[in-house]
């Protein structure tokens, strides 16, 4: 049975769904070097933002197929590490995105009537209603930085407050923004214009200490900023000592550059700044979403079954994944037959995608024919997860073409793979119930479904050649299951292609290229 180790608090939803295919064990607050002690044993890892995956975790992972963070940041994960060592890490990209958007509504209205500071005072035996004037967010300007699913849904209700929105986001477009009630404006203007900032982003090279000191300066003296994304997207010194300063009239944090907190200036900068525990996603109901949609994740891949929100296998989203499926399925044998038919060290592979499949997202398939392309050398250490960046470290040339007008099948793939002992092709198409056949061998048409052991001959098309070939492989023992010829012209070179039951004993592919007549032949293992 599989072991999949919960590392950080998870709903009691989630560990029920791992618990019909794995064993699992919830180890809470664990040190990295215990987690390296432990992590070998474990197929999968599911984690919070509070485990961090380091390099050295993913190595001493042996086991591990996947990484399932139960929220939307994964930037707690080494995830090229993981997609090196071949490890789908999966996220739940939206199941706290409401919680995460209350959160920061709620900091905005707390920082705007002192409330956490009110309530301690009252608590305190106090009775103080001067020092707890408020502001009001009606027809104030709030700008959001980011307007994804979480700016998205804050922007909606600060619409829904009378508030006037501005929004800064270079990957959406201005239609979007403006169905949103936003306008679309320079991050400067912005700044300088908004009464409160919220932050929405991820935290990338372009976006560490996107609030500094100088774009701190540019903005109006009362501004607030709300940053419910992720810590270090401001410059936290620069940011206690503007407010300290009154060139900022406050600031409402639930994320950090470090986390758990530590010593720091924000932590006495009195009613002007709201500090809280990464509790975004703290919600019952988020806990339960995230919870069951990373565990469904885990055992579908626990299963043999693809995830649907890898973070690390491009192009699958669960749309495309139901759509590709088979398809995928025809790629990967096809990468491994061309493989096998090219032997050697393939240094080029082409994939022409025709009819119908021109039209489609292709990477996918491209990935996975790469995938069945590198099965030989790499059997089961090949996956969709590193079979592009293992086919990048051979030097392994794939070259892309499409041809929408092709249209013997409704869609059918083409590869070709060049390499140290030549070139070499096949074609295969989905037909009837969605069952792959290849449709042709190096140039020749032939009509036959895969099967696991197959032998490939180039002969001269003349009478006696499949005679012959039969009685030797009879003298073998080998049973032919299937046999077809497939030719260009009357009596010139032909193809034949040969199911047979059992594998090709030692030896006898030597004597089959002795046969007069046949110029080659090839044994694959599909
Ligand atoms: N505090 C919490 O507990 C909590 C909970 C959930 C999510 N988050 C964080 O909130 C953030 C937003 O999450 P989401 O689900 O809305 O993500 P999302 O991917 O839906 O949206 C992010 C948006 O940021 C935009 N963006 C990227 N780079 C940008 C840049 N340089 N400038 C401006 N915009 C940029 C993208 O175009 C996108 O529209 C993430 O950092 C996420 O990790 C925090
Ligand atoms: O990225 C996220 O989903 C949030 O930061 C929430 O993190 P958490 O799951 O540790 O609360």
């Amino acid at each position: 049975m599989s072991k999949v180790l919960v590392s950080d608090p998870i709903d009691q939803a989630g560990i029920d769904i791992l618990s019909q295919v794995a064993t699992v064990d919830v180890k809470t607050g664990l040190k990295p070097a215990e987690l390296i002690e432990i992590i070998g044993e474990y197929d999968a890892l599911m984690i919070r933002s509070g485990t961090r995956v380091t390099q050295e975790i993913i190595e001493a992972g042996t086991q591990l197929k996947i990484i399932g963070r139960a929220g939307v940041g994964v930037d707690n994960v080494d995830v090229p590490a993981a997609t090196r060592r071949g490890i789908v890490v999966v996220n739940s990209p939206e199941g706290n995105t409401i919680a995460a958007a209350e959160h920061a509504l709620a900091m905005m209205l707390s920082l705007s009537r002192h409330i956490p500071d009110a309530n301690a005072s009252v608590k305190r035996g106090e009775w103080d209603r001067k020092t707890f004037v408020g502001a009001e967010v009606y027809k104030k300007t709030l700008g959001v930085v980011g307007l994804g699913k979480i700016g998205s849904h804050v922007a909606t209700v600060a619409k829904a407050m009378g508030m006037k929105l501005l929004a800064y986001d270079p990957f959406i477009s201005t239609e979007r923004a403006e169905q949103m009630g936003c306008q679309l404006v320079e991050l400067d203007l912005l700044f300088q214009q908004a009464d409160y900032i919220t932050l929405h982003i991820p935290k990338t090279p372009e976006t560490t200490n996107l609030i500094n000191a100088k774009t701190l300066a540019r903005m109006k003296p009362t501004a607030r900023i709300i940053n419910c994304a992720r810590g270090g997207i401001i410059d936290e010194s620069a940011l206690a000592a503007a407010i300290k300063e009154g060139k900022i009239g406050g600031a409402a944090l639930d994320v950090f550059e470090s986390e758990p907190l530590g010593e720091s200036d924000l932590r006495s900068l009195g009613k002007d700044i709201i500090l809280t525990p990464h509790l975004g996603a703290s919600t019952t109901e988020a806990q339960v979403n995230v919870a069951i949609d990373v565990a469904e994740q885990i055992r579908d891949v626990i299963l043999g079954l693809p995830a649907r929100s890898a973070v690390n296998i491009p192009g699958l989203g669960p749309d495309i994944l139901e759509e590709l499926k088979p398809y995928m399925q025809l790629a990967e044998t096809l990468g491994n037959l061309v493989g096998q038919l090219a032997g050697g060290r393939v240094e080029t592979l082409t994939v022409k995608l025709q009819g119908e499949l021109a039209t489609n997202k292709s990477q996918p398939l491209v990935v996975a024919a790469l995938k069945g392309l590198l099965y030989q050398a790499l059997r089961e250490r090949v996956n969709y997860v590193n079979a592009s960046i293992e086919a990048k470290e051979r030097g392994i040339r794939v070259i892309e073409t499409r041809d929408a007008s092709a249209r013997d099948y409704a869609g059918s793939l083409h590869l070709e793979a060049t390499g140290t002992l030549g070139t070499h092709s096949v074609t295969g198409a989905l037909l009837g119930d969605k069952e792959i056949h290849l449709t042709d061998v190096d140039g020749f048409p032939i009509n036959v479904p895969p099967s696991k052991y197959m032998l490939f001959t180039l002969h001269r098309d003349m009478p006696g050649i499949i005679g012959k070939l039969g009685s030797l492989l009879g003298s073998f023992n080998v049973n032919i299951a299937s046999m077809q010829v497939g030719r260009k012209i009357v009596r010139g070179d032909a193809v034949m292609a040969l199911s047979i039951d059992d594998p090709l004993p030692d030896g006898i592919l030597d004597e089959i290229k002795q046969v007069s007549g046949i110029r080659d032949a090839y044994t694959v293992t599909l």
